[in-house]
This record gives structure tokens, C-alpha cells and sequence, in this order.
């Protein structure tokens, strides 16, 4: 099965999946394991791998390859740029960052990584990649037009562009380490225009009840990162994270 039919069957069924992001470079390999495995029991339904600043390289090849052994679930890349391949995941969000101001990260690091992608045959999902404020470290590294929190109709305008480019799944990014999510009415705004077309929210979800509220707005996909980092428990934190999301889908 693919990854994408994956994930639209943990949609159809919970109503809303949960990946974890773990950056491969903010840790040891060894420490990326602990957090995957803590993340799996707690139920998260995919790992994602990517980081903005340091992409991956030998420390991506390595850390996917040591999660593969471990964890069941499946591994998807997400590129800073070309060094966020490798052959070790499942699955590539072969993403544009359409209010990027830089054609590298609209469409320059995507010409670069095509021939790759294509000699690997690996599984690759088209996305549109949309940072809003405040944006953290990806709003800068990508020079991003940040989209405003409070102009929900802006990024319901990139969403449906992508969407009419032909991308299956939107990702709206506050960033990570956000000092808060984003707000229900701009994720409800772009699952509007959107329909059936998988929504992804991420940055700044810390518990389940921030989760909750995303997933009833009409998120698809909840992504949590820097709170399974920092948790005391992981595997505890990511429990009530991934609850919260489905309890929050079915209120
Ligand atoms: C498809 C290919 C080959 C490349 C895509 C290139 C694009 C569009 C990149 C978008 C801009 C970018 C730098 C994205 C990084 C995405 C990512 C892994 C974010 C998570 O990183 P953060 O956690 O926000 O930042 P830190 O790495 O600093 O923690
Ligand atoms: O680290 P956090 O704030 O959970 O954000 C996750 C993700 O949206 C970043 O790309
Ligand atoms: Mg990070």
C-alpha cells in the first residue's frame, strides 16, 4: 500500500491522522529512535523526518535507517532542500513553498532533486507548502511572504492554487516552535476551498486540547515536533496529543 493510501484510510477511519516530525539533525540517531519509538506507542500514525537549517545527508540516511528497524510505521521525508532525500524512508512531500519570494524554494531545489527522485522511483506526494506568520526558522530560511493569521482568505487563495496545480495535499505552517497554533477560522477557511483535498496543520500544537481544536477546524493531518523533543515522556505527551486530535474530529 502506499503511504498516501495509508494515510486517507487513518483519515477515513479517525477522522484526522497524527505524524511526529523528528529534525534528524537536533539529535543523535540513537536519541531520533527513542523519540520515534515513544511516539509510536503513543500512536502517532507516521514519522516524518526533515529539518530547515541542516537537511539531512549521511545524519538522514543513518537516523531513517535506524528508526526502519525499529518502528513499523511509515517514514516520510520532508526536504529543507536536496539533502533531504534518502532511499532509508517511504515516502517524499515533494512540496512547493508557493509564497516563497525565492523560485529556489517555489521551484529551483525541486528542478535539482527531480532526476533523483525519478532514478529512485520512490513514492512522492505533490504539496503545497504555505508558512504564515510567525513563520520560525523555515519563514526565514525560505524567505517566505508570511501569510497573515488574521487574512484567512489569503491562504485559502494559495490553497486553492495549489490545489489547481494539481498538489493532493496543503501544508499551513506557523513554524515550528510557534508560540501558538494557528487560529480555527484560517484552518477552516482553507479546508473550505479545499473539500477533499488533505489539509496538514502544524507549529506550535503542544497538548490535545490545541490539537483538538485544529482537528475539528478541518485539519486532515496534525504534525507535532518540538514538544516530543522537549517532553519529559514522550510517549505520554504523544498519547494525549493523538486523542486529543480524534476525540476533537468526532465533537
Ligand atoms: C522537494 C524538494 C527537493 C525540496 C523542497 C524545498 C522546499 C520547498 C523547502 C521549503 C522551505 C524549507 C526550508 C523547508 C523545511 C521544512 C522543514 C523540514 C521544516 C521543519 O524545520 P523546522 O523544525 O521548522 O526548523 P528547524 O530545522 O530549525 O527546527
Ligand atoms: O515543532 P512544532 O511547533 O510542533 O511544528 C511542527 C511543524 O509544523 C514544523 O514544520
Ligand atoms: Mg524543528
Amino acid at each position: 500500500m502506499t503511504v498516501e493510501d495509508y494515510l486517507s484510510e487513518v483519515i477515513q477511519r479517525d477522522g484526522v491522522a497524527h505524524i511526529t516530525l523528528i529534525d534528524p539533525a537536533s539529535q543523535k540517531p540513537e536519541e531520533s529512535v527513542r523519540l520515534a519509538v515513544a511516539a509510536a506507542e503513543g500512536g502517532t500514525d507516521a514519522i516524518m523526518l526533515g529539518g530547515s537549517t541542516d537537511a539531512g545527508g549521511n545524519l538522514l540516511d543513518l537516523t531513517a535507517k535506524m528508526i526502519k528497524e525499529k518502528v513499523k510505521l511509515p517514514i516520510i521525508l520532508f526536504p529543507g532542500n536536496t539533502t533531504g532525500f534518502t532511499t532509508n524512508a517511504d515516502c517524499v512531500l515533494f512540496m512547493s513553498l508557493l509564497n516563497s519570494r525565492d523560485p529556489n524554494y517555489i521551484v529551483g531545489n525541486q528542478v535539482q532533486g527531480a532526476f533523483t527522485l525519478y532514478k529512485v522511483g520512490m513514492e512522492s506526494i505533490p504539496m503545497a507548502y504555505l508558512v504564515c506568520e510567525p513563520g520560525g526558522t523555515v519563514g526565514w530560511v525560505g524567505d517566505a511572504k508570511l501569510l497573515p493569521r488574521k487574512k484567512p482568505e489569503l491562504a485559502a487563495a494559495y490553497a486553492l492554487t495549489g490545489k489547481y496545480f494539481g498538489m493532493r495535499y496543503t501544508y499551513l505552517e506557523a513554524g515550528s516552535g510557534a508560540d501558538s497554533p494557528l487560529p480555527p477560522e484560517m484552518i477552516g477557511t482553507v479546508k473550505h476551498v479545499l473539500k477533499d483535498s488533505v489539509l496538514i496543520v502544524g507549529g506550535g500544537i503542544r497538548d490535545g486540547k490545541s490539537a483538538a481544536i485544529c482537528a475539528k477546524a478541518g485539519a486532515d493531518i496534525i504534525v507535532t515536533g518540538t514538544v516530543i523533543e522537549k517532553a519529559d515522556n514522550a510517549k505520554a505527551l504523544t498519547a494525549e496529543i493523538v486523542q486529543g486530535a480524534k476525540a476533537g474530529k468526532k465533537a
